[in-house]
């Protein structure tokens, strides 16, 4: 099951917020719907993100079929549904430099996009088991942070990708996830998808995935990306840079396994991103139950930057960059 498709008129997707307890489907056939759906993370992951943007202006011209206004109004709209990973504005411009050739010229960029997706997320899946397998003594453990897998993309995952891919050499021995405060992207969505595939795996609180690494129980960080800067900072699930800080001590290898269409090559550095910053409910509320006093004022990020020299490796579709040792994504744009 992909977890966002296209079926008939309408985008289809798995509503994340009501893993890991139900495996419910929601269809969406208006842009505002989709819009509501990518905000309250019922559509979440960068290359999920990049899907519902492109078939976000398939919707639309199929509602606007002769007002391309209309349609750039609703592109824009989407575009700016959550500001920090790169695919979900990729996303929609891939299916907007369509529009001139009308509505099933959309639809085939959007449906490209998702196949690409697919295809890019299984080779990257193998360059980073087979980077890991040269270059950290087997059995594989890892340690993970947030939710990248075949739930933050079309399918297969990306950080899950490459646990399936050792997984499926028999290669991996152990997955340490962390809970990922406060949306649980890894208690609820993480844990979920390795029972799934038969992975071993513990779940942690954040403030121990340090720990694990410090006494040598994980053998290498793989984390997703939200984007990838042009000298190659990371930005990712808030929580990813006291990771890679904590990697860097234990002399544990940081990766980050993302596809090309993640790389923003036009954003020089972590310093010129938005990062999200989301309410405070979030955090002082669970499960609609308030776990701080009334009032207590929060800094929500959703996102923080990992800089270039904490990132042992970058894999993609296409290559695996170096930034530790000063290798960057604006080196040599792939083939
Ligand atoms: C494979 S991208 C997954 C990436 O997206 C997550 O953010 P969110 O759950 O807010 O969409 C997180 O940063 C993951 O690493």
């Amino acid at each position: 099951m992909r977890s966002i498709d296209w079926r008939r008129d309408r985008v289809v997707a798995i509503d994340q917020t009501r893993l890991p307890h139900d495996l419910a489907l929601i269809e969406i056939g208006t842009v505002e719907a989709l819009i509501d759906a990518i905000k309250r993370l019922a559509i979440r992951g960068a290359p999920a993100l990049g899907a519902a943007g492109a078939l976000g202006v398939a919707l639309a011209v199929r509602l606007s079929p002769d007002d391309p206004a209309s349609v750039r109004s609703a592109a824009a709209a989407v575009r700016g549904a959550r500001p920090t990973a790169v695919n979900l504005a990729w996303g929609v411009d891939r299916a907007l430099a369509r529009l001139d050739q009308g509505p099933d010229a959309v639809l085939a960029e959007a449906l490209a996009v998702l196949e690409e997706d697919v295809a890019c997320n299984r080779a990257l899946s193998e360059r980073g088991a087979a980077w890991l397998l040269d270059n950290v003594a087997g059995p594989v453990t890892i340690q993970t942070h947030c939710n990248a897998g075949a739930l933050a993309c079309v399918e297969w995952g990306t950080a899950l990708g490459v646990v399936r891919a050792l997984h499926e050499r028999g290669a991996l021995a152990h997955v340490y996830a962390a809970e990922t405060r406060p949306l649980l992207q890894g208690a609820r969505l993480t844990v979920w998808e390795l029972a799934r595939m038969g992975v071993p795996h513990t779940l942690v609180v954040d403030s121990a995935a340090a720990s694990v690494l410090a006494r040598g129980q994980a053998k290498a960080v793989v984390v997703g990306a939200d984007r990838v800067t042009a000298n190659g900072d990371v930005i990712n699930k808030v929580g990813t840079y006291p990771l890679a800080l904590a990697a860097a001590h234990a002399g544990v290898p940081m990766v980050v396994a993302a596809p090309e269409s993640t790389i923003d090559l036009s954003t020089p550095t972590g310093k010129d991103v938005d990062i999200e910053v989301r309410g405070p409910d979030e955090v002082t509320t669970w499960g609609g139950a308030p776990v701080a006093p009334a009032g207590t004022g929060t800094l929500n990020y959703a996102f923080d930057v990992t800089p270039a020299a904490l990132v042992t490796a970058i894999v993609t579709e296409s290559r695996v960059i170096l930034p530790a040792t000063g290798g960057r994504p604006d080196d040599r744009p792939p083939r």
